[in-house]
């Protein structure tokens, strides 16, 4: 594809259901991708209630499907003409949108003895129609074709981002759910997983106890009392002593499982405070699995890199962890993941591998996604 424009648009809607992310990225063979501009489209509040209704589904019909990827896909269409608008850009500068599409299961090891499955909500034929715009999509299952867990995918980006010659840097997103990525300086195969999660049971037990959406900058965790032994129970999940490769969702982290681990005594301040420390406590086990105790350069991207708390609790787990901004690379915390999936569109339309096996356990290296014309 000689002649393709050097702009993409990656749209992102995560695991925490906030809305639609879209960022305009310059991508080009031998410079690191940069971040021109972004938009960030609210998730109407029906359209929350519908896909968490489906995230938790164990049954649901062909229109309720149908009804709300049609409006997610509308909501796509929304923030990609936002942002082309806010640039005085038409579709036609656009190489592609990567579109992530909308989680509502993951399931990379089957479910009760099922075949594997990742399923994204997202209609990227109808993406293409209404912005104009050729659409790279289905990211995620031919790494699962192939033997991966379809996740995280990020990794791939953050190599071609934030890799180094001169020292060890961890990525950690902290979203809906947490993940690392780990780079070497010697440039060896990045290593990844997810640990847990972020933000998912802090936002559930904030909106259970009326807190609002979710806990502004840790405050309410902050004022609370970490209650060692039910945070001991939490850790004991079999999740967290999976050895990687490895990812999760909210098929396993959800308010029912959280409160099946609460005696009804616990006062909701220190459950707060004890689910702020299993998300640090998780994460500094992850890294730790990677580096010991070395010094490492610490890069933190998801809208977790905004809770104060969180982020103290993280410093305190990680004493030789240097903490830089994703910003300093052009990439503020809350694009990061939008920019990968522009980047894995590149990747597509110049057919080249988009996952890393090393993450993911896939056989091997696979050109991730499908092209659906402008
Ligand atoms: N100022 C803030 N204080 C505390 N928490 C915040 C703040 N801003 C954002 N968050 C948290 O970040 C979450 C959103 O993060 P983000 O958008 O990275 O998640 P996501 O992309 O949906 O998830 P995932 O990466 O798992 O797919 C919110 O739900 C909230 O919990
Ligand atoms: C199945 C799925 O949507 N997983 C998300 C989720 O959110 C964070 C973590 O869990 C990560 O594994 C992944 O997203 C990012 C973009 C990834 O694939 O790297």
């Amino acid at each position: 594809m000689e002649n393709t424009p050097d702009l993409y648009v990656g749209l992102m809607s995560g695991t925490s259901l906030d809305g639609v992310d879209a960022a305009l990225v310059e991508i080009t063979p031998h410079t690191s991708p940069r971040l021109l501009a972004t938009h960030a489209e609210p998730m109407p509040t029906a359209l929350r209630e519908m896909l968490l209704t489906l995230c938790h589904a164990s049954s649901a019909s062909f229109a309720e499907l149908a009804a709300a990827e049609d409006a997610f896909c509308h909501l796509q269409a929304r923030a990609v003409s936002a942002l082309l608008v806010q640039q005085g850009l038409t579709g036609d500068a656009i190489a592609a949108i990567g579109s992530h599409g909308q989680t509502v299961e993951h399931a990379p090891n089957g479910h009760q003895g099922g075949p594997a499955y990742t399923l994204q909500l997202d209609n990227p034929s109808l993406l293409a129609e209404l912005t104009n715009c050729r659409v790279v999509a289905d990211f995620r299952r031919r790494d699962l074709a192939a033997g991966g867990q379809a996740a995280p995918l990020a990794p791939a980006f953050h190599q071609a981002l934030f890799h180094s010659g001169e020292e060890e840097r961890v990525i950690l997103n902290l979203g809906g759910f947490a993940n690392i990525t780990w780079l070497s300086q010697d440039g060896g195969a990045p290593l990844g997983f997810d640990t847990g999660p972020a933000n998912v049971l802090l936002d559930a037990w904030c909106q259970h106890h009326g807190h609002g959406t979710f806990d502004e900058n840790g405050a309410w965790a902050a004022s609370g009392h970490v209650d060692s032994a039910l945070l001991t129970r939490l850790l004991s999940e079999a999740f967290f002593h999976q050895p990687p490769p490895r990812s999760t969702g909210r098929e396993l982290f959800h308010l029912p499982w959280l409160e099946s681990h609460l005696n009804g005594a616990e006062a909701p301040a220190d459950v707060q405070a004890t689910l702020a420390e299993l998300t640090a406590a998780s994460v500094a086990q992850g890294i730790g699995q990677f580096l010991g105790s070395r010094p490492l350069t610490l890069i933190i991207g998801g809208g977790g890199a905004r809770n104060a708390d969180l982020c103290q609790r993280l410093a305190n787990h990680l004493p030789n962890a240097n903490l830089r901004p994703a910003s300093d690379w052009g990439f503020p915390a809350d694009w990061i993941e939008a920019g990968a999936f522009a980047w894995l569109a590149y990747r597509r339309l110049h057919n080249l591998p988009g996952n890393l096996p090393s993450v993911t356990g896939a056989k091997g290296e696979r050109v991730l996604g499908g092209i659906y014309a402008a």
